[in-house]
């Protein structure tokens, strides 16, 4: 089960804060001010805006062993002590109570349930919390929620509960961020880099970065505020000058790893094309293990895109099988090329799957074919891998003609699904078949199938029994297609899908950043919202270089990185520049 909807509030969070100014105070943090302004403490809450207290199911909705419901705000130990025997004295703070519930209507028990009590300040809001572990029944749950309602507490809203953690100060927006991504963790690689989210490792990152910031800047902010000579303001910019290009460098080198974190959470995208017919619904069905896409003999099967979800080394894949690529008079195929083009088009790795034994020698397009495809325009930045399937109805061929046909086979079925030689097609033509063209070629294709898979399986190895190479023999004889990134396999018989598999790791990992063995960390940046922040911190730190003989101007550059670096956490302390100020200079000197 989803966990509450209280989640759905990291995006609105994000958004509010965006939508936020410059300006933005969170509630019970200090106030912010421009360098050089006077600190005024903030006014306390007026009484009438005090929170109300929030309650709501913390586990997920369903039945369960236990569920958890909590209950956050001023009221939380009155409601306690409302739900428990009278007689019964609320448990200390920290420490499990085992304790009836009863109605406060007076219409018996509710269940028999674990009770916790947090104490404000030292909870998860910063307010005064409880938790009820109850039996996970809808029904327990049902009864206690309505009997918190009675008691004029108030159901809370998506995200409350950490909105009053960030509120109070106990979260930053990354902490918050990452408790999102935590809960709605589906991979390895995806936990542990929630976790270095919500545990503060990027806010300490965000503040250590902004630090020095500040530290340059109050040495600059000294030169102008004690007026010193030229020479001596010259020294000092030429000391800062450094610190900042170190640090811009730094932050550049996140920003470049931002890809791969954001990859992490949303998952990587694989999308296998290639011509009707050529296995690829068989493919995605041997990769999801299980029958996810309908495999037939007829070119054509498979219309709308079929997705599924994996884990590969640690990182969440979401494969796509697609539609045969073809110029077809069927509208409703038609449109499925045109869905199967546009899922390549958002790949982040293309899986060019082809049929070997249709695309040997004497089936191969020719030369002038390719050029009447259309085009399949797809990203450069995206991995593409050839993979040439059905090496089982190759076998005889292999023997018949040597190892070079087999080659040659293996490439020219690449060259038919991705219309290049190269490994990553640029402006990659055409994967595309004409139907109409093609025909008898086509036709000849799905007849021998055809007739292929209503023989027995062991009639499918191919029409002439193959000499059976052992598997040395095929890896030597397919080793130049390997080596130019292709691979062989057969889904039939499973042969070269390991290997497959390792090299689809491979480049998973590659693309979100990991490589080797050693355990994915999380990268720091992970959502646009921390992109677009850091990314104007640079081109701050940038523009400060070209403004460091203004020292006015320069100082400005800094301050605005520091904001942007704070906006990312969500607090923008100028403050901190006189403090740092008087941190370094001695003042009554
Ligand atoms: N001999 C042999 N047949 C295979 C292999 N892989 C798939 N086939 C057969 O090839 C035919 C087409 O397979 P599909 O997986 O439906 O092919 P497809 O590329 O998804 O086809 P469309 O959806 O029509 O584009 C089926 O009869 C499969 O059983 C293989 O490795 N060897
Ligand atoms: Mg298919």
């Amino acid at each position: 089960p989803r966990p509450s909807a209280s989640w759905a509030a990291a995006a609105w969070f994000s958004s509010a804060w965006l939508a936020d100014s410059v300006n933005f105070v969170p509630a019970g943090q200090k106030l912010h001010v421009a360098s050089g302004g006077s600190a005024t403490p903030p006014p306390p809450p007026p009484l009438e805006q005090q929170r109300d207290t929030i309650f709501a199911l913390s586990s997920g909705a369903g039945r369960s062993a236990v569920a958890v419901v909590r209950i956050s705000g001023p009221g939380a130990d009155a409601a306690l002590r409302r739900l428990m025997l009278a007689n019964a004295a609320l448990p200390p703070p920290r420490a499990a109570a085992l304790t009836s519930l009863q109605a406060p209507d007076g219409t018996g028990m509710l269940d028999r349930a674990l009770v916790l009590r947090f104490p404000g300040p030292r909870s998860f809001t910063g307010e005064d919390c409880a938790e009820l572990h109850l039996h996970g029944s809808p029904a327990v749950v049902r009864a206690v929620l309505g009997a918190l309602g009675m008691l004029r507490l108030r159901p809370a809203e998506p995200g409350e509960f950490s909105r009053r953690a960030f509120d109070a100060g106990k979260l930053d927006l990354t902490q918050v961020e990452g408790l999102a991504d935590l809960l709605a963790a589906e991979t390895e690689s995806q936990r542990r880099q929630a976790l270095l989210h919500s545990t503060g490792a990027v806010r300490r990152q965000h503040e250590h970065w902004r630090q020095t910031l500040l530290t340059c800047l109050a040495r600059l902010e000294a030169v102008i505020d004690f007026g010193e000579d030229e020479e001596i303001a010259d020294d000092v910019a030429a000391g800062v000058l450094p610190l900042v290009q170190a640090l811009q460098q730094e932050v550049e080198g996140h920003l470049a790893a931002a890809a791969g974190g954001e990859l992490v959470r949303s998952g990587v995208r694989v999308v296998i094309v290639g011509p009707p017919n050529a296995g690829k619904s068989s493919l995605l069905n041997l990769l999801a293990g299980h029958e996810a896409a309908i495999v037939s003999p007829f070119a054509g099967t498979t219309r709308d895109p079929v997705t599924v979800q994996l884990e590969l080394g640690g990182v969440k894949v979401m494969l796509t099988d697609s539609a045969g690529l073809r110029r077809t008079q069927c509208p409703i195929e038609a449109e499925g090329v045109r869905r199967a083009v546009a899922a390549a088009q958002q790949a982040h790795l293309v899986l060019h799957v082809s049929d070997a034994a249709a695309s040997s020698a004497e089936e191969a397009p020719d030369e002038g074919a390719g050029e009447s495809m259309p085009e399949l325009p797809l990203s450069p930045h995206a991995v593409h891998m050839r993979v040439v399937n059905k090496a089982d109805l190759l076998g005889s061929r292999r023997t018949a003609a040597g190892p070079a046909a087999g080659a040659a086979a293996a490439a020219a079925a690449a060259a038919a699904s991705s219309g290049g030689g190269s490994l990553v097609p640029a402006g990659v033509q055409a994967a595309c078949v004409d139907e109409s063209r093609e025909g008898a070629a086509a036709g000849a294709a799905c007849s021998t199938t055809a007739a292929a898979a209503s023989a027995p399986p062991r009639m499918q190895q191919g029409a002439a029994p193959p000499a059976a190479p052992d598997s040395a023999d095929r890896q030597q004889n397919f080793a130049a297609p390997a080596a130019a990134g292709m691979h062989l396999v057969s889904c039939q018989t499973g042969e070269g899908i390991e290997q497959l598999v390792a090299a689809l790791k491979q480049q998973v990992l590659a693309l979100v950043g990991q490589s080797g063995d050693a355990g994915f960390s999380g990268a720091l940046v992970t959502r646009a919202r921390h992109r677009h922040h850091l990314g104007e911190a640079v081109a701050a730190m940038r523009r400060y270089k070209a403004a460091a003989g203004e020292i006015e101007l320069a100082c400005e550059e800094l301050r605005a990185a520091a904001r942007s670096l704070g906006r990312v956490v969500g607090a923008i302390d100028v403050e901190e520049v006189l403090s740092s100020l008087f941190e370094e200079f001695c003042i009554g000197k």
